[in-house]
């Protein structure tokens, strides 16, 4: 990343996260020029990352929107992308979001199980709307990734199996209130192999072929997000290869190719920046304590996330330390039993690969505000949110103080 680090903690304070912008663009157009042979539509997964200028940046590009709370179609509408391109995913969908989404006229609703199918035509009913529905198959294939990211096995809570799926689908057929334009499936995130994304992308598309068999022909077929990044020395999917093997999967079928990718538009644009607050050693074990901590970013407290560390200073002596923050618990940590060098009071330290589920996942643990997120865009940096304050944090409870 070229990025002078430096300076923007001299203009902006720490920590702050920054996002490179031309990055992102590289990323969207590589993805979207890999399926060129067909009508495809990337809507991006707003979790990943859903800082407003970034969904603005990614709209501008000619994204869609993956939405899974109806706060998420907001900020997607907010900045200017059109109905027709948002999505509206999610297990847990409550009435009033359901109600919202109709009213809304989102392109569809991806429907997670038979009981949502019907809140859903019920609502429609009372709206006296056509709801357009996907349905989100659960195709039971290993994804080869972290469990806690996994989502296409049947012990994952996503989607329904293909039986049921099937049953949902005749049931839309023959309602006054549904209409079935889309399929959906998304196996798990962080994904570093190919052939399961193929096997799942052909179970659906089998599944398509099924369905015409029944008049029932779908417009979209939603492969889902899950694209891999690099934290460490990972090898990723080539997007060509990616978009070549959904495509051979699609054959004959006259269908717009929808992906939700999330994590690799976004996640290695992004760095995390804090800096050294001190030094210590208990016994013979070196940590070095970051003003940052693991409610600005909880990957590795949650997942044991491995995020590639730069410390910013020209010691070359390195020895074995753990790379933890002020919080009061020992899961407060971005990295364990790491070589790192000697620092002195304001090094600054650098975790890179912090665009995706970064940010997003921040919390105010210990009454600590969200940090400064910063774009980088031509070579120009420029605020795209403020850091929160004490008064911020306070803001939705003072007035309860009895
Ligand atoms: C339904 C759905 N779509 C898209 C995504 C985006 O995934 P990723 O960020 O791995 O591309 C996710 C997250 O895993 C998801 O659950
Ligand atoms: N939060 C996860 C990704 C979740 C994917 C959402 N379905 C991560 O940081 O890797």
């Amino acid at each position: 990343m070229n990025i002078d680090f430096k300076e923007l903690a001299n203009k902006y304070q720490t920590p702050y996260y920054v996002y490179d912008f031309d990055h992102i663009t590289t990323q969207y157009e590589s993805l979207k020029g890999a399926f060129k042979a067909r009508k495809s539509l990337i809507a991006y997964a707003v979790k990943a990352n859903s800082n407003l200028s970034v969904i603005k940046h990614l709209a501008q590009l000619g994204a869609g929107a993956d939405c899974v709370s109806i706060g998420e179609v907001k900020r997607a509408l907010k900045v200017g992308i059109v109905p027709y391109k948002i999505i509206f995913s999610g297990v847990g969908k409550i009435d009033s979001e359901i109600k919202e989404a109709l009213e809304l006229d989102i392109l569809m609703i991806n429907v997670e199980s038979a009981a949502e199918l019907n809140r859903v035509e019920t609502i429609a009913k009372e709206l006296d709307k056509k709801a357009r529905i996907s349905i989100r198959v659960n195709p039971n294939i290993d994804p080869q990734t972290h469990p806690y990211i996994s989502t296409g096995l049947h012990e994952n809570k996503f989607g329904v199996d293909i039986d049921t799926a099937k049953r949902m689908y005749i049931q839309c057929k023959n309602s006054d209130n549904l209409d079935p334009v889309g399929i959906h499936c998304h196996i798990g995130s962080q994904l570093t192999e190919l052939t399961p994304i193929k096997e799942s992308v052909k179970i659906v598309a089998d599944l398509v072929r099924n369905l015409s068999a029944l008049n029932i022909d779908l417009s979209f077929i939603d492969i889902g997000g899950g694209l891999g990044i690099v934290y460490d020395d990972e090898v990723l999917i080539d997007v060509n290869d990616y978009a070549q093997s959904v495509l051979e999967t699609m054959f004959g079928l006259d269908i717009t190719i929808v992906c939700e990718p999330g994590r690799s538009l976004v996640g290695n644009s992004g760095a995390f920046v804090s800096k050294v607050l001190y030094e210590k050693v208990n016994g013979s074990k070196r940590f070095i304590i970051v003003d940052g901590a693991m409610n600005d970013l909880i990957r590795p407290a949650l997942y044991n996330a491995s995020h590639k560390v730069e410390v910013l200073n020209d010691n070359k002596e390195f020895t074995d330390c753990n790379l933890v923050g002020p919080i009061c618990e020992s899961g407060d940590f971005f990295a364990k039993n790491i070589e790192l060098p000697q620092t002195e009071h304001n090094d600054l330290v650098v975790l890179y690969s912090a665009g995706a589920y970064c940010f997003t996942m921040a919390s105010n643990y210990n009454t600590r505000g969200k940090v400064a997120e910063i774009a980088i865009e031509d070579g120009k940096d420029r605020l795209i949110r403020k850091r929160e304050t004490f008064e911020d944090i306070i803001a939705l409870e003072e007035e309860f103080i009895k």
